[in-house]
C-alpha cells in the first residue's frame, strides 16, 4: 500500500477499500495473504520468458490502479479506482503446485471457446502450468460429472467453434458440493467464466474458500451476450452479436422492401438490457424503430407505435423494427396469463414479444385499419449466440484470460477481470453482482438512437425537463459513459 493511504473493510461487504490523496478511493480485490498470511513467493518465469523478456515493463507496479470515471471537472476527487492486471514479480504459486480448473455456466456466447483456450495457453507457455482440468456442464459439473483434462494440443483450435467445449447450463450451483469437489481434487486456480448468476455463484463459492481456509484462488470472466454487466466496458462476444444481427436485419430489409407495406421485425437477445439491439440498429441504419427494455412504449393512440407504423409505411413503403426479448414486458402481461414460470437458475422464463408484437401489428392492420401489411418476422436470437467471436471478440477474449491468470498466480483472489475505460482491471464481485448494466435513456447514445430512426420516444419530454434542476455544467452520472 502506498505512503499516505488508509485501507478499511466493510464487514457486511468484505470490500477492502483504500482511501487515498485528494479523493482516491481504491476498491481493492481479495489476496490470498488477507487470510493465509504466511505464504511463500516465487520469482515470475515470464522474465525469462523470451516473448516477454524483450517488453521493456512487463512487469506491472503492484500500486496501478485504473480509475472508474475519466471525465472530470478540475475540482472533481480523484474517485474510485480498481487494481490494475497484469503480470506480478512476485508471485504466489509455484508453476508445478497449480492445479487449475475451468468452467463455463449459464448461456452461450460467441468468445467462450477463445477464453477457455487462452486460460490453458496462458498458464502453460507463460507459466509453465500443465495441471488444468475442465469441469463438464456448468456448476453441477464440479460434483455430478467427470472432469476433461486440458493441454494446448486440446484446445489448439476451439477458438473456432461456437459454444462452450465444457459445456455448460443453468442451476445446480451447491456451494459446499462444489467447494468439497474443488477442495478433494486438490484444485488451487479456480477460472469461472459466465454471467451475472454465475458471478453471483463465483462469489459465494470464494466466500466458502475463504471460510475454510484454503489456499485457493478465485477468477471470474465476465460473459454476457445482453452486455448487462456493470462497471466493464462491454463483455466479449458482444461485439459479434451486433455483427452478425446485421444479417437478420439485412435480411428483414430486403423482404420489407421488396414488397408493398412491408415491414420487417427481428427479435434479437436482451432480457433487462436492450445493448444489443441499440447497437444492431445504430450499426445498420436501416432500422425504423428499436424496442428495448429499458425504454416503455405503448401501441394505440396517438404518438403510439400503430401510429408511427402507419406513418412510416405511406412515407416509405416499406420498415424494419428491432425488438429486445424484454421489451415491452408490460404490454405483454396484458395478453398473457402471469405464470410466472423461470428457468433452473431462477430466471424468469419470458414470453416470444417478436411473435406476440407481430401479431398486435397484423391484427391491427387487418382491422380497423384495413391496410394491407406484408410483415416478416425474423428471430435469429440462438444463431447469434451459437457462433464463435470475430476477431475483435478474440483479441478480447485473450486479454482477459490473460488478465484472469496474471492475477491468479500473483494471489489474487474473488475477483472479476475486465476493460474498464480501456484499461484491464481486477474488480470485487460485489461490484459485478450488485446491478445489472442498462442503456440508460436519458444518455446521448439512446437519442443517437432516436435521432437515426426518427421513431417517437413514446415519452414526455415534459416528464424529464420538469423534473431536473437546471444544468450548468457537464453531469459526472455513472451512466454517462457513451
Ligand atoms: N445468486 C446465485 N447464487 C449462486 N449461484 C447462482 C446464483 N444465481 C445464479 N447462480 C448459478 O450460476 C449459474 C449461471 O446462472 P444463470 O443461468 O443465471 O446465467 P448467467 O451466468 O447469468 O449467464 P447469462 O444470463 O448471461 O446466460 C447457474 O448454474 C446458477 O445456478
Ligand atoms: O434459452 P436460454 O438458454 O435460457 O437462453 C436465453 C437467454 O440467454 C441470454 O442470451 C443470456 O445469456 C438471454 O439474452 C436470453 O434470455
Ligand atoms: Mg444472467
Amino acid at each position: 500500500m502506498g505512503k499516505g493511504m488508509e485501507c478499511s473493510e466493510n464487514s457486511q461487504t468484505n470490500m477492502k477499500v483504500i482511501h487515498g490523496e485528494a479523493g482516491y478511493v481504491l476498491e481493492d480485490v481479495p489476496h490470498l495473504t488477507d487470510f493465509l498470511p504466511d505464504l511463500p513467493t516465487f520469482q515470475n518465469p515470464l522474465q525469462f520468458n523470451p516473448a516477454y523478456s524483450v517488453v521493456k515493463q512487463y512487469f506491472v507496479n503492484v500500486d496501478d490502479s485504473v480509475a472508474q470515471k475519466i471525465v472530470v471537472h478540475k475540482d472533481s476527487p480523484r474517485g474510485v479506482h480498481f487494481r490494475r492486471t497484469g503480470p506480478r514479480q512476485k508471485i504466489y504459486f509455484d508453476s508445478d503446485e497449480v492445479h487449475a480448473c475451468i468452467v463455463t455456466c449459464g448461456g452461450l456466447c460467441p468468445g467462450l471457446n477463445t477464453v477457455i483456450r487462452e486460460i490453458v495457453c496462458g498458464l502453460y507457455h507463460m507459466y509453465g502450468v500443465n495441471k488444468i482440468l475442465g469441469i463438464d456442464g456448468g456448476y453441477r459439473g464440479f460434483y455430478a460429472k467427470n472432469t476433461v483434462p486440458l493441454t494446448p494440443k486440446i484446445v489448439d483450435d476451439i477458438h473456432k467453434r461456437g459454444g462452450t467445449i465444457l459445456g455448460t447450463s443453468r442451476g445446480g450451483h451447491d456451494t459446499s458440493k462444489i467447494v468439497d469437489s474443488i477442495q478433494d481434487r486438490g484444485i488451487n486456480q479456480v477460472y469461472i467464466i459466465g454471467g451475472d448468476g454465475t458471478q453471483k455463484g463465483a462469489a459465494v463459492i470464494f466466500e466458502e474458500i475463504r471460510r475454510r481456509g484454503l489456499k485457493v484462488a478465485v477468477a471470474g470472466i465476465p460473459k454476457t451476450i445482453d452486455n448487462d454487466i456493470p462497471v466493464i466496458d462491454k463483455s466479449f462476444g458482444f461485439d459479434t452479436a451486433v455483427e452478425e444481427a446485421q444479417r437478420a436485419i439485412n435480411a428483414a430489409h430486403v423482404e420489407a422492401g421488396s414488397f408493398e407495406n412491408g415491414l420487417g421485425v427481428v427479435k434479437l437477445m436482451g432480457r433487462y438490457s436492450g445493448f444489443i439491439a441499440m447497437y444492431a440498429t445504430l450499426a445498420s441504419r436501416d432500422v425504423d424503430c428499436c424496442l428495448i427494455p429499458e425504454s416503455p412504449f405503448y401501441l394505440e393512440g396517438k404518438g403510439g407505435l400503430f401510429e408511427y407504423i402507419e406513418k412510416r409505411l405511406k412515407e416509405n413503403g416499406h420498415m424494419v423494427i428491432v425488438i429486445a426479448e424484454g421489451a415491452g414486458l408490460d404490454l405483454l402481461s396484458e395478453s398473457f396469463q402471469n405464470t410466472d414460470l423461470k428457468d433452473a437458475s431462477g430466471n424468469k422464463l419470458l414470453p416470444d414479444v417478436g411473435l406476440w408484437l407481430s401479431q398486435r401489428i397484423k391484427d391491427y392492420f387487418s382491422g380497423q385499419q384495413k391496410m394491407v401489411i406484408n410483415l416478416k418476422h425474423i428471430d435469429p436470437t440462438y444463431m447469434i449466440r451459437a457462433i464463435p467471436g470475430n476477431a475483435s471478440d478474440n483479441v478480447y477474449s485473450t486479454l482477459l484470460s490473460h488478465s484472469a491468470v496474471h492475477g491468479a498466480m500473483a494471489g489474487y483472489t474473488g475477483f472479476v477481470v475486465g476493460p474498464v475505460n480501456g484499461r484491464h482491471a481486477m474488480i470485487p464481485f460485489n461490484r459485478i453482482t450488485e446491478k445489472q448494466n442498462k442503456v440508460v435513456i436519458t444518455d446521448r447514445m439512446w437519442a443517437r438512437v432516436l435521432a437515426s430512426t426518427n421513431q417517437p420516444s413514446f415519452l414526455n419530454p415534459k416528464d424529464f425537463i420538469e423534473k431536473e434542476e437546471p444544468q450548468t455544467q457537464t453531469q459526472l452520472e455513472d451512466g454517462g459513459k457513451y
